[in-house]
Formats: structure tokens, sequence, C-alpha cells
């Protein structure tokens, strides 16, 4: 066992990184790389785990990501070497932040905030013809530095910034980059965790920005709570992601109410649902498996899921790409954990593509959604050292 600090330090671009409140993983090297088509491939991160076995790897895990369409991108691995770090060792100190960011960035908004603000308007015309219900748009920023950017020395400032969040780096080049490409992010959102038979989701929706003075975070965490219009987007989150692990689960525990979570950014409503899983040991209960079945959850796609997804792609004006799909990792057990790819970005030398979105249902404010994702943007442009440009 390793301490979490050390697998940090020891991060190259390539590798696989992942750390939260459960340990740390580290992943190098590739053993295999896992197919599969969308929604079937916790089967093949199975029979590719199986086969690294017979190979002599032992303990093989996947680890990897999935992008918002999962037919469109996914990146998953059986990893040649895997280091971990136990949650008693995950502590990592100020001083694991190394190097500092380029200095000079050309940033431009994707697209422009008026923009994504006329887009909530056209949203919130659809949901009051009836059928949709709720649905989540991104915006991005693309920013560009004047050297190549440094992934390890994001990824250790993301670390130290974000000491509550699930952070992690994924080597998502493919042959049409000019340089290797990674995503990274500090995702406050958990999709599934699953030892043995227990598992875990905990889904976020509904917010408001983190700000430096403490009374006005009380009276923002007070309205957070009680407001209907977010309790009601949070609900359609809660309700979904308790629907499916049902499915799956002979026992499952969902509190009354949302509680409210704080991250460096953000205040967020969060309900932590708990369960046993009927059947641990077949594949199709694995941690991937979930995740699958999770995926897109109304925390970053809508409510109906369909109708919302058609939406999101005649209303956005980007693809999403990895941004809102999933990251996370296997073993050959079906243990592992799944966050939703938020508060991220994809990197490719000297250029980074950030994204965020906001739940819009009826009664969203499109002014005050465009403040919401701006204040996700943060997460990143924090460990950029740019706070205060989105
Ligand atoms: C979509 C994002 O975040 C999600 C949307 C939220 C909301 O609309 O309130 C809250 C947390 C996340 O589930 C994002 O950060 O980009």
């Amino acid at each position: 066992m390793y301490r979490a600090e050390e697998l940090l330090g020891a991060y190259l671009p390539g590798s696989f990184y992942y750390s939260s409140a459960r340990g740390s993983l580290l992943a190098d090297g590739v053993h295999a790389s896992v197919g599969g088509q969308a929604g079937a491939r916790a089967q093949a991160a199975a029979e590719a785990m199986d086969a690294a076995a017979a190979a002599g790897v032992s303990d093989p895990v996947v680890v990897g990501a999935i992008g918002f369409r999962p037919d469109d991108e996914a990146s998953l691995v059986v990893p040649a070497v895997v280091r971990r770090a136990a949650a008693s060792n995950n502590r990592v100190s100020d001083r694991a932040a190394v190097g500092s960011p380029p200095g000079r960035w050309s940033v431009t908004p994707r697209p422009e905030p008026d923009v994504y603000v006329e887009t909530v308007h056209r949203a919130l015309a659809r949901i009051a013809e009836g059928e949709l219900r709720k649905v989540v748009l991104a915006r991005g920023l693309e920013l560009t530095a004047d050297a190549p950017i440094s992934v390890p020395s994001l990824l250790s400032r993301l670390v130290v910034l974000n000491p509550d969040a699930h952070v992690f780096a994924v080597d998502v080049t493919t042959s049409e980059d000019p340089a290797p490409r990674s995503l990274i992010g500090a995702s406050p959102e958990l999709l599934v965790a699953r030892r043995g038979d227990t598992v875990v989701a905990n889904p976020l929706a509904g917010s408001l920005p983190r700000v430096a003075d403490e009374a006005e975070n009380r009276r923002r965490i007070e309205a957070l709570r009680t407001s209907a219009k977010d309790r009601a987007e949070h609900a359609y989150v809660a309700d979904q992601v308790a629907g499916v692990l049902s499915r799956f689960c002979t026992e499952l525990t969902v509190p009354d109410g949302p509680d409210v979570i704080g991250t460096a950014t953000m205040w967020h409503l969060s309900t932590r649902i708990t369960g046993r899983i009927a059947n641990p040991t077949d594949p199709a209960f694995s941690s991937l498996a979930l995740a699958e079945a999770l995926h897109p959850t109304p925390a970053v796609c809508g409510t109906p899921t369909d109708l919302a997804r058609d939406v999101i792609k005649e209303l956005e004006s980007q693809n999403r790409g990895y941004y809102a799909g999933l990251v996370g990792w296997t073993d050959h057990h079906g243990d592992g954990e799944w966050v939703v790819t938020i508060r991220s970005a994809e990197v490719c030398d000297r250029t980074m593509w950030l994204s965020a979105g906001a739940g819009i249902v009826e009664g969203s404010d499109p002014t005050a959604e465009l403040t919401e994702t701006s204040a996700k943007l943060r997460t990143l442009l924090r460990a950029l050292g740019l706070e205060d440009i989105a």
C-alpha cells in the first residue's frame, strides 16, 4: 500500500489517477483495451479482466471514462500496473501542489454568455409545453495558454484545492489528437460505489454558488433547503437513481429529503442512497453495470431522459465529449467507484475545454443559471489561478 501523496507525485500524463475519501488509485500501462457497445461494457470489462487474470495479471481492474453519449466516447482499459492508497493514507498536504499554471491565456466562451441565457429561455418554453420537465444545459470555455499545459501540476492543484472531491485524470487520447489528451476534474458527485453487496449513490441537484461571507452562506444553505423549485429539480434525480438501483437491490434506503453539502465553490442539495446488491458475484451487478444503468441521470441530462437528450442535442452548440459522462474503476469482484464527470476539463497541449451545466425546470431564472454555471466553472479556474474570469 502506498500513500496518496506518493501516487499523486508519480502521476504522468497517460496514467489513470483517481482519489476520493475511499482511497486513491494510480494505474499505468495498458494490458488490454476494453471495447463493447454502450450498455454492454460491464460484460466486456468482466471478460477482459478474466482474460487478464488468466494471463497472470494479479487483481485486474478496469479504469477509465465514458462520455455523455456512451456510443461516441469511451476509454476503458485493463492497466498493466495498479498502485493503491488506503483511505487511512489518503491525506495530501498543501505541499503536494507543484508547479504553477501558465501565465497568459486567451479565453473563448462557447457559447457567449448571452446566447446561453437565450438557450435557457428556449428550454423554459419547451418545459412550458408540458412534456419536458427538466433539462440540464451546459456551456463551455476554451482556454489556450502560451505554453503547453502541465497536467500533473494541474492535477496536484485540483487535489489540494478540493479535499472532499473525487479527483481524476484519464488518458482519452484519440488518433486525431496532435498531442496526448487528458480528462481531468474534481467531481463532487458519486454516481455509484459498490463494495461486496453494499452500494452507495449520492445524486446532487439544486445549487447555489458559495461566497466568501459566512452569514450569506448560511442564508444560502437555508434558501436551498427550503426552495420548492430546487427540491423539485433534485427529486427528479434522486427518484430516478433510486428507481434504477431498486432493480439491482434487495434493500434500498432513501432518505426522506435532501441535505445540503458544500464544495469549495458551491452548495448542493444531496441525497445519499444506500442499498444491498441482490447478486454481487454476477457481472451484471458489477459497479460498472450499475453505473451504465444509471447514466445519464437527470443531474446531467433531464426528465424524461430521452426527450431531454434530444433537447440537449438541439439546444447546445457544443458536443459534450467526456463532460457529463462517468469516470472510475471496477475490479474483478465487481467492486468499484464511478463519479459523474463534472467540474472537469479536457486538456490537449496548450488548450483546455472546460464545461459546466445547470438543471432547468419550471421556475428557473436564466440569469441565475448563467451565474450557477460560472460558479461551477470556478473549480477548474481556481486550479489555474484564474478564479474570476467566468
Ligand atoms: C451539471 C453540473 O452539475 C450538476 C447539476 C447540478 C444542478 O443543476 O444543480 C448540481 C450538481 C450536478 O449534479 C455541472 O457541474 O456541470
